[in-house]
């Protein structure tokens, strides 16, 4: 069997610079289409320490996502695994991955953040309060930054505004400078300052498991109180589900994948809507007749929600085209055929979302934003629209997510309107999306009909 075409680089190093460089530049998807055109749609190369192979489109999509975890497991780079612990979903595989994420999902799940939808209203209209009102300019990406780590911090971890919540947002902006880092663990490198910014984040974590176990013994929590406490509840058998380093690192783990990703769909949602007037005006149509049917300072409800039907569509349409997560590793744990080739064991498998979302042969003119591709998600082919995954691993913070966006999406339309405040329109991926300059805007107050 054939080794997959490609150079695998210098040591160490291999293309990771060359692929954070392009990230950065925001010619990704360049970067990629040449690595086709040069060896192919599979090829080997060589990514923050590992040996991997880069494959696309819907099979390989497939292929990554129906993997049962004994053939093709999770394998974070060695820079991500240190950095949230090694018992973070991400790393668990079989039984384990199960345990682990059936725990999360038993909070995450639709029919318990039901219950939570006014909490998240909550927190919008603070946040709106407080950065937007009384300004003419803001700049949207760190500000969703915020408000989205509000709401995790709130009602996943019960850890309201104050001096731990800024504390932990400082360790996060560290430790996320090196999640995707070259893992050389020197006093001076990127790597080194992260793994310190997540040892006194997990600190801060351990400290919250410890008040909300006492809590709970003392029976002066509920289970059902935050993500924590419900972690701490779930009892197997005979012993607690999961172990205090698998709450902790998954803490970890919802910190980032859970905050970064919303923000920056959020963000792009309000550069599109600014872009595109008819678009815009159908999503305002939405949001203000689900307002004026509200009476003054009363909270949206889970009801509301199933109405935002085409503000979703929207959010949908720019998730294919701006995927928030650019894609992943996975790992052979046994060698693997594919496309005529072979995987050996060890090698990472590379997986990317935006260049299927940009495949004509799947959504006819790609480049177009068009929200009607959503009407009937059916019509999509399995494995080919994968902003949130797939199979197995699907993001468990779909519902979370999708909550958040649409109120706060709500918010700033029926309150605001915006101009973009820069002529310089690009994005960069570090490795997350981020449009240059964060996305300055000039904003409007809007008289309201209702709240
Ligand atoms: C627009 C927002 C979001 C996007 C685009 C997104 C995307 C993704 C993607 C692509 C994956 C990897 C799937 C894979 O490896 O196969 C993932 C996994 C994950 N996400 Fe999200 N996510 C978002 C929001 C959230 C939120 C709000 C949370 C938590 C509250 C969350 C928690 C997780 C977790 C825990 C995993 C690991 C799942 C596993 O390995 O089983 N995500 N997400």
């Amino acid at each position: 069997q054939k080794f997959p075409p490609g150079s695998l680089g210098l040591p160490i190093i291999g293309q990771s610079l060359s692929l954070l460089w392009a990230m950065k530049a925001n010619t990704t998807e360049k970067w990629l289409e040449e690595r086709v055109k040069k060896y192919g749609p599979i090829s080997k190369l060589s990514l923050f320490g590992n040996t991997a192979v880069f494959i696309y489109g819907q099979a390989a999509n497939k292929l990554v996502f129906t993997s049962d975890g004994r053939t093709i497991a999770n394998g974070q780079p060695a820079s991500s695994r240190a950095i949230l612990g090694e018992r973070n979903l991400f790393q668990l595989n079989g039984e384990d991955h199960k345990r682990v994420r059936d725990s999360l999902v038993s909070f995450l799940k639709p029919e318990c953040l039901k219950q939570y939808v006014g909490k998240m209203d909550g927190e919008v209209r603070r946040h709106l309060e407080m950065h937007w009102e009384d300004t003419q300019k803001v700049t949207v990406l760190p500000l969703m930054k915020t408000l989205t780590f509000n709401i995790i911090c709130s009602l996943l971890f019960g850890v309201e505004r104050g001096g731990r919540r800024d504390e932990l947002v400082n360790c996060f902006q560290k430790m996320m400078e090196g999640m995707w880092s070259i893992p050389i663990n020197l006093p001076f490198t990127r790597y080194n300052q992260s793994l310190r910014a997540s040892a006194q984040a997990q600190n801060i974590v351990k400290e919250l498991i410890h008040e909300k176990r006492v809590e709970l013994e003392k029976k002066g929590a509920s289970s059902h109180q935050d993500l924590i406490t419900c972690l701490l509840s779930i009892h197997g058998k005979d012993k607690a589900a999961l172990t205090e380093d698998e709450i902790v690192h998954n803490v970890m783990l919802v910190m980032v994948a859970g905050h970064d990703t919303s923000s920056i769909l959020i963000t792009f949602m309000v550069r599109l809507l600014e872009n595109d007037p008819t678009i815009l005006a159908g999503v305002v149509q939405e949001q203000e007749d689900i307002a004026k049917s509200k009476s003054s300072g009363e909270l949206l409800t889970w009801e509301d929600l199933t109405k935002m039907k085409y503000t979703w569509k929207v959010a949908l349409e720019t998730l294919r085209v701006f995927p928030p997560v650019f894609g992943g590793f996975r790992k052979a744990l046994k060698d693997v055929e594919y496309g005529g080739y072979l995987i050996p064991q060890g090698w990472n498998i590379f997986w990317v979302t935006s260049m299927t979302h940009m495949d004509a042969n799947i959504f006819q003119e790609p480049s177009k934003f068009n929200p009607a591709r959503f009407e009937n998600q059916a019509t999509i082919p399995p494995y080919c629209f994968v902003p949130f995954g797939a199979g197995a691993r699907i993001c468990p913070g779909y519902e979370f997510a999708r909550i958040e966006t649409l109120v706060a999406i709500h918010y700033l339309v029926t309150r605001f309107t915006w101009k973009l405040c820069c002529t310089d329109d690009t994005f960069s991926r570090v490795p997350l999306l981020v449009p240059n300059q964060g996305l300055p805007i000039q904003i409007m107050p809007k008289k309201l009909p209702s709240h």
